[in-house]
């Protein structure tokens, strides 16, 4: 069976019917109550039809409130992911990299990589600037793909990258960052010679509490040793300090 929805003005209606009767039975007894009753009656039929009527609008209304709220939901997110992410390869951009260092560092241990890629600008000049920009976005697929503990990825420079690493000690973040360092070595990029890319990475290490510049720096001096030494290849910036 079905119901029908209930009238907000069901009283009132029941009134306006009462009153109606009586202007209707009563016709010719009081002329100037029946006047003013049959105003009084035109009247308010006249204010619930255009009650109901702004009812209905605000609730349309109200949807369409609903409705730009969510869309204004999704834009402040996409606002969010624009200003805190690298648009080519979708990994963190140094703004937000440094803040969540920052934050990070400030209450827990965090590890610290550091990763360029090698001769990139050979890549660009010999296969051209797309091709080289597909190398970044395939260098932050291998990182992402060998990442399997919470971590942060980051591009920083044209072809620098970080890795934020919470709560790893050295020899974990040199072991990754070794996966890392194998994992491009050996991944297809599809250049057109079908030559291989490689990266030189630094590691490092800080208490909580420590400055993420500090952190950065020693990945970074580590890294360029890295290059320094060869190429292809991960350095720890303890061993760094300690040769
Ligand atoms: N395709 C592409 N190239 C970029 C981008 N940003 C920077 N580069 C290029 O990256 C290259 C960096 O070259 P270099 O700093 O000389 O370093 P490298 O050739 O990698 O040599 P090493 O670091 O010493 O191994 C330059 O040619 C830049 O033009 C980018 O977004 N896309």
């Amino acid at each position: 069976m079905s119901q029908s929805n209930p009238d907000l003005f069901d009283q009132e209606n029941c009134a306006l019917m009462s009153a109606r009767a009586v202007y209707n039975v009563e016709a010719g007894e009081t002329d100037i109550y029946r006047t003013a009753l049959g105003e009084l009656v035109g009247h308010y039929d006249q204010l619930l039809r255009q009650t109901r009527r702004l009812i209905r609008h605000s609730d349309r209304q109200e949807l369409e409130m609903n409705r730009l709220n969510h869309r204004l939901a999704d834009l402040a997110r996409e606002l969010e992911y624009r200003a805190t992410h690298d648009s080519l390869s979708g990994a963190l951009n140094r703004a937000a990299v440094i803040e969540r260092g920052e934050r990070f560092l400030a209450r827990n241990e965090m590890a610290m990589i550091v990763l360029d890629i090698d001769h990139f600008k050979q890549v660009n000049d010999r296969f051209g600037h797309p091709v080289g920009d597909a190398v970044i976005c395939g260098v932050v697929d291998c990182l992402q793909r060998t990442l399997e503990i919470p971590g942060e990825i980051g591009r920083v420079g044209g072809e620098e990258f970080t890795v934020i690493l919470p709560q790893q000690n050295y020899l974990q973040a040199q072991e990754i960052a070794e996966r890392m360092r194998s994992m491009i070595a050996n991944h297809d990029f599809s250049l057109p010679d079908a030559s291989r890319i490689t990266a030189s990475f630094g590691v490092s290490w800080m208490p909580a509490g420590a400055a993420f510049a500090t952190a950065y720096n020693e990945a970074d001096a580590a890294m360029y040793e890295a290059k320094r030494n060869g190429r292809n290849r991960v350095i720890r910036a303890d061993h760094l300090l300690c040769a």
